[in-house]
């Protein structure tokens, strides 16, 4: 479905540099260039919402995983999630959930999308009637394209740094040779990415977009609204 969208979007004959012509975020149409898309993950303020908002990020995470620095209470992302308008879609992050945690996040705020970033089966994240992304903390070759095809269900593909002790937000980044440039889904960078590393990120990897944490936060689970600007303008000028 992916590749046949993108294919309808390439120019017949265009190669483009760096990637494959279909999967990659520079497939052009006869518009123009589409622009790497932004995540700006583990929001815990509501001035940081406003600041994502403005500087035109087009997602939102909230992180629902007790052990994060950036955890929110489902009653707390609800109150930020207000403030959120239409065609920014809020994304809830989970790390091995209960089914039960979801639908009580579910239940109380409309999530656009549900981000697993633990050990979830395909099936386990495919039970909500929700769209869906799931990470792989890249460890070795052959892992991304495995991936894609044990989660083909999935909207986007997350890749991420694996870290022996914590399942994400480690601000670290992963070899971005193990990327495949051949993509069944459409793939999502993630992994120590900050205003100074993204634009040569996306140069590189050519993702369809690309998604921070660590990178925009002043202290560990704190924000810093300038680093966030920073980054989405960095983004948006590539
Ligand atoms: O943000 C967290 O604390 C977190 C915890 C557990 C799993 C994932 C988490 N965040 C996600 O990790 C990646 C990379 O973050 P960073 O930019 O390297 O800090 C990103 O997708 C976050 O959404």
């Amino acid at each position: 479905m992916w590749a046949r969208l993108c294919q309808t979007l390439v120019q017949p004959g265009r190669k483009h540099p760096g990637g494959s012509d279909a999967h990659s975020s520079e497939a052009k149409t006869d518009a123009g260039v589409m622009s790497t898309r932004v995540k700006i993950c583990g929001l815990t303020r509501a001035e940081d919402v406003h600041a994502c908002v403005s500087q035109g990020a087009d997602a939102l995470g909230f992180v629902f995983y007790g052990p994060s620095p950036r955890a929110v209470t489902p009653e707390q992302a609800e109150r930020l999630a207000r403030d959120i308008p239409a065609f920014v879609s809020v994304v809830g992050l989970f790390v091995n959930p209960t089914e039960a945690e979801v639908r009580e996040v579910l239940g109380r705020l409309p999530l656009d999308l549900l981000q697993f970033h633990g050990d979830e089966s395909a099936e386990f994240c495919n039970q909500f009637g929700r769209r869906w992304i799931k990470a792989v903390r890249v460890r070795h070759a052959g892992q991304i394209e495995q991936a894609f095809k044990g989660y083909s269900r999935a909207s986007g593909l997350l890749v991420d740094a694996w870290d022996p002790d914590r399942y994400g937000g480690t601000g670290q980044q992963f070899n971005w040779d193990l990327i495949p440039p051949e993509r069944a889904l459409p793939l999502i960078l993630a992994g120590g990415l900050s205003s100074d590393n993204v634009a040569g990120a996306i140069g590189k990897v050519r993702p369809w977009a690309v998604d921070v944490s660590g990178g925009v936060e002043k202290n560990k689970g704190i924000k810093d609204i300038e680093k966030i600007c920073d980054f989405i303008k960095e983004v948006h000028r590539v």
